[in-house]
């Protein structure tokens, strides 16, 4: 569904992305991991037409996107939620939703119709009428996810959806982002919680100072000296491995 080839995006001097491939089959959850700065984020800027690449081509099924502006590739069907939540802080938890509505729905009813049924998927249903502001962190961050999917995408593209919940959050939203996978829609996430990227995805890239170092399942990428080296360490790497043995 999507093909990223041979990606590199450099901000002046400063290569932030080198030469990066992926792809992400429909239907699939694929993982982007990484140490911090290795240019993930940028990535996703540029697979969702926020940046102009510097070279390489990004295909959305097979067709060559990389020209195109971000609302078009919206359009298409590439939604993307922030690593940074920032809700339009004056409206309420619906109405925030029914601003993704809108890409496909022009009729405000329509568009808060749907605002509901995807409040209720992402466990927001009983926050609609509250406003943005008031939601806690974990809302917030269903609320960006709700955001994205109320603009009805093929491909979704989580950037840290899990970053600063705690572990009952976490376990709360894993099967939600499984659900919306089952439920049609293609996601490539970006997250540092390993533990919900051992369980979630298929396949896993890891990304480090801009290029690709490792690509394979999650146990297969856990067990790479060169990803342990670069991103998760001895001692994190050894209790995946006990993780995903149990899961098997
Ligand atoms: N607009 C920009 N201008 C200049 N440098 C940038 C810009 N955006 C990102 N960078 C730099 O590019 C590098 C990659 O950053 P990026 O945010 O993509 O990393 P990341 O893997 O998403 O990190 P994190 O896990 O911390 O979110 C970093 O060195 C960052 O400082």
């Amino acid at each position: 569904m999507l093909s990223v080839e041979d990606i590199t995006m450099r901000f002046g001097g400063l290569v932030a992305v080198g030469g990066a491939s992926l792809t992400v089959p429909k239907g699939a959850i694929v993982g982007l991991i990484g140490p911090n700065g290795a240019g993930k984020t940028t990535l996703f800027g540029v697979i969702a037409g926020f940046l102009k690449p510097t070279s390489g081509r990004v295909s959305f099924e097979g067709c060559d996107i990389t020209a195109l502006p971000a609302h078009v590739r919206a359009q298409e069907g590439i939604a993307r939620t922030f690593q940074i939540v920032q809700p339009f802080a004056g409206l309420n938890v619906r109405e925030n939703i029914a601003v993704g509505a809108f890409l496909r729905h022009r009729n405000s009813a329509d568009a808060h119709a749907l605002a509901d049924a995807v409040g209720h998927r992402v466990g927001l249903g009983a926050d609609l009428d509250k406003p943005a502001s008031s939601l806690t962190v974990a809302g917030r961050k269903r609320l960006e996810l709700a955001r994205a999917l109320a603009t009805e995408p093929k491909i979704l593209l989580l950037d840290e959806v899990l970053a600063g919940l705690n572990p009952s959050e976490i376990r709360d939203i894993v099967p939600v982002i499984r659900s919306i996978r089952d439920e049609g829609v293609t996601i490539l996430m970006i997250e540092h919680v390993m533990q919900a990227v051992m369980n979630l995805c298929e396949q896993v890239y890891v990304l480090a100072q801009g290029r690709m170092i490792a690509q394979g399942t999650p146990q297969d990428v856990c067990e790479d000296p060169h990803v342990v080296e670069a991103y998760l360490g001895r001692g994190a790497a050894e209790r995946l491995r006990t993780v995903g043995a149990n899961h098997a």
